[in-house]
């Protein structure tokens, strides 16, 4: 690993072999052979922490832990490329929580997952790393298959879900997230997408919508896909039309994306944002109901023991009004031990809290009678499976569903992007360019863009 000092992209261009690879597919003459071709370069530009710093934030609280101080661009090695795997040129990336965890090395530090992975095999040894590229989602083109691929070629252009399963227990072959070896690739995993290479498992492949540009395919993957399981998916809520759908954080990053499945399959989504310009987005979105937690104050804990259910009542009176005096079906569930006790509260009897996280603390507290005598399930869900991923992305190719992508940062302003999501300073997604070299390319269905750009363009630059 060679950090890097600010040699400018043109510079790194001239004398790296990434430039051909640029512009192969800059080029609309390319075909697969000459991207099989391209000479792969030894070394590529890849957003990174190191193992040596894991302890650099000790003694800080959460909020102080600074992603601009830990994460870093270095010069680093092409990995070996291995059975069932691709070598992908990474035009863009975005922006996940789990990124901002690696970068603040809570609630663990991630070096001890790729230590367990580099355990398994001779190959996954190749994870192990004193450094890790982080990011969980990406747009671009595969450069090289390895042996037993026979889907993708190289020239395809895609977007990688970041699914990493072996599968060969048997407890994963009804839902491969149940693999015990299941893993997030660039959080779990090394030669994550916040690169200009990254390599994935074949089976994270899907098509690149045509209608998007490379920045605006790589925002929704990871929440849209974790937002349709943990909603829409049988193995997570099974939405139906008519359901209440409480979500917490409606603008951001899973939020955006809930929103409009509650939406798009004629559910009621009731959206709790914190602010007025965020409250707006949801109504842009079309959401009727939306409450702004900070403008109305509410206060679950009296203190960091004491809950107050006084004030689950008053956020549930508020449901009631925007609801025409209805409670909530399904609870779309992430802030965690601030939130979950009034969403167990505010949920109508035989209704669901579906849980994907805890951002703001993992051991709740809820009054567990009004679960079990509301007859109230508790639902834990985790990414997707393959299928579900491949679903989720289909609704964005095919117009349905929409990226919600804000602002876009290059790869050397990472630190700063990871920083606007640790502190809730940004909306929707957050994008970083990779090998692109300007924001807009990548579109190859101009038609159905200009159909749906106000949608495309809800969330940019607010
Ligand atoms: C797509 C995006 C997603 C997100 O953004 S999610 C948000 C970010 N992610 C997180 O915050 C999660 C981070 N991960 C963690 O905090 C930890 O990763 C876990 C708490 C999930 C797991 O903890 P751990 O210590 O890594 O694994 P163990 O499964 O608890 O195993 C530790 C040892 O405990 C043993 N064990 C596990 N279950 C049991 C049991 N039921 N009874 C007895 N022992 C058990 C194991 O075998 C193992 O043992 P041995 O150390 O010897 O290998
Ligand atoms: N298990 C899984 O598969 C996945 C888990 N995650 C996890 O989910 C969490 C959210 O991810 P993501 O949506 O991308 O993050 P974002 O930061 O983009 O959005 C989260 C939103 O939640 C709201 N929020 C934050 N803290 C609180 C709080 N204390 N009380 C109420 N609302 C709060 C904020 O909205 P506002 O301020 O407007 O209310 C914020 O915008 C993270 O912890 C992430 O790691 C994410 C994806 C997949």
């Amino acid at each position: 690993m060679f950090p890097l000092g600010v040699p400018s992209r043109d510079a790194i261009h001239r004398r790296h072999p990434v430039k051909e690879i640029l512009d192969a597919i800059q080029s609309p003459d390319s075909t697969s052979a000459d991207f099989a071709a391209l000479p792969l370069p030894e070394s590529y530009r890849a957003v990174t922490v190191h193992k040596d710093e894991t302890e650099m934030f000790a003694g800080l609280t959460t909020r102080e832990k600074d992603p601009r101080k830990s994460i870093h661009l270095d010069e680093v090695p092409v990995p070996e490329l291995g059975p069932g795997e691709a070598l992908v040129a990474v035009m863009a990336s975005s922006v996940n929580y789990n990124s901002v965890w690696t970068s603040i090395f809570e609630p663990v530090s991630t070096f001890g997952f790729l230590e367990r992975y580099g355990r398994l095999s001779e190959l996954t040894k190749r994870h192990d790393l004193p450094y890790h590229i982080i990011g969980s989602d990406l747009a671009g083109v595969v450069l090289r298959t390895g042996p037993g691929v026979n889907s993708w070629k190289p020239g395809d252009e895609v977007v990688a879900h970041c699914l990493s399963v072996e599968l060969e227990s048997s407890d994963g072959h009804n839902d491969t997230m149940l693999d015990p070896e299941q893993r997030i690739w660039g959080f779990e995993t090394n030669f994550g997408g916040l690169a200009q290479i990254a390599l994935v498992k074949s089976n994270q492949l899907m098509p690149k919508p045509d209608h998007l540009s490379w920045e605006e395919a790589a925002a929704p993957g990871l929440v849209n896909s974790t937002a349709y399981r943990q909603l829409v998916s049988r193995n997570g809520a099974a939405m139906k039309q008519g359901d209440n759908v409480l979500i917490w954080g409606a603008s951001g990053g899973l939020g955006s994306y809930a929103t409009q499945f509650a939406l798009a399959g004629g559910a009621n989504p009731i959206c709790v944002v914190s602010s007025p310009e965020k409250a707006e987005i949801c109504r842009s979105m079309g959401a009727e109901a939306v409450i702004d937690r900070n403008a109305e104050g509410y206060k679950f804990w009296k203190d960091e023991q004491t809950q107050d259910p006084k004030e689950w009542k008053r956020f549930g009176k508020r449901i009631r009004e925007l609801t025409g005096g209805e409670d909530i079906d399904i609870v779309f569930e992430h802030p965690g031990r601030e939130t979950f006790g009034a969403s167990v509260y505010v949920t109508r009897k035989g209704g669901t809290i579906t849980t994907c996280a805890s951002t703001s603390g993992y051991m709740h507290q809820y009054d567990n009678r009004y679960l079990w005598m509301s007859l109230k399930r508790i639902i834990g869900s985790h990414f997707a499976n393959y299928r579900e991923a491949w679903e989720a992305n289909r609704l964005i190719a095919k117009g349905k569903i929409h990226p919600t992508l804000s602002k876009v940062y290059s790869l050397e302003d990472t630190g700063q992007a990871a920083y606007d999501v640790h502190r809730n300073l940004h909306q929707g997604k957050v994008g970083v360019l990779c090998l692109s070299p300007e924001e807009g390319l990548g579109v190859r269905d101009q038609e159905m863009r200009d159909k749906h750009i106000d949608a495309i363009n809800r969330f940019r630059n607010i």
